[in-house]
């Protein structure tokens, strides 16, 4: 499997468990570039990151960052300076927000003469479907337009790409810039459960409209031969 090939595909660690995370990185780091934590970042810290990154694979921080401008100033420098390469953050902060992370990312790499986690604007969860985002989230419209209003937000603010679902990418890449980095997660293989997704499509739908990455958990991690789901998936992601 080339980088290339191996850099198409993130993996979701959504467990606590610290020898699982590793583990799973150890069986799976000639098929998978990427490796994804959240929950396991808030209980392990960022040692655990150290632990994933000294594999010599990419880490993907999904932090999914929503705060003022100034604390997110903050997280811009410490993920940098941690040396992860994604970072999530959620574009219904505004502008400012957004504007304050990436400039203190690139502050810090200038100082540090390294580079910076490409910054991602998760444009709405793929667990919200039209219903939700209308009467709960009380947003007017469609979960199109407002997929499309984040994504150009978060370009506008000089983020480096969004996560949306599978099937948005081709609707809306025309209007943003030619270099932006799409993450779907939600995409499955034909006859997979969909869990708690609402907008999802195929591993192959997913590369078909454009997603650089595309970001799969459960249906790799609780297989029962994990190095066999992940050939599967990247058999559909290569094709
Ligand atoms: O809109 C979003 C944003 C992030 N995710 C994350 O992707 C994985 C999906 O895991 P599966 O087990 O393949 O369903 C998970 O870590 C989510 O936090 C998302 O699903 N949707």
């Amino acid at each position: 499997m080339s980088i290339e090939e191996r850099e198409r595909l993130c993996l979701a660690l959504d467990t606590l468990d610290r020898d699982e995370i590793l583990g799973t990185v150890d069986e799976l780091k000639d098929l998978v570039g990427y490796f994804k934590i959240h929950a396991g970042f808030t209980l392990h810290g960022p040692g655990l990151v150290r632990d994933i990154l000294a594999r010599d694979v990419k880490v993907f921080l999904d932090l999914k960052l929503y705060d003022i401008p100034n604390t997110l100033a903050h997280y811009g420098e410490a993920v940098t300076r941690l040396g992860v390469h994604l970072v999530t953050i959620d574009p219904s902060g505004g502008l400012a927000m957004m504007r304050s992370v990436a400039e203190a990312a690139a502050r810090t790499a200038a100082e540090l003469g390294t580079g910076r986690p490409k910054l991602l604007g998760v444009t709405l969860l793929t667990s919200v479907d039209q219903h939700v985002l209308n009467n709960e989230m009380n947003i007017a419209g469609t979960v199109e337009d407002e997929v499309r209003r984040r994504a150009l937000l978060a370009a506008e603010a000089g983020l480096d790409g969004i996560v949306c679902a599978p099937a948005e990418t081709r609707a809306i890449r025309h209007e943003l810039p030619a270099d932006f980095f799409y993450v779907t997660p939600g995409t499955r293989s034909a006859g997979h459960s969909n869990h708690d997704h609402k907008r999802i499509g195929t591993h192959a739908e997913a590369v078909a409209g454009g997603a650089s990455l595309l970001v799969v958990g459960r249906e790799i991690r609780q297989a029962a031969d994990r190095r066999k789901a992940a050939l599967k998936v990247l058999d559909q992601i290569i094709r």
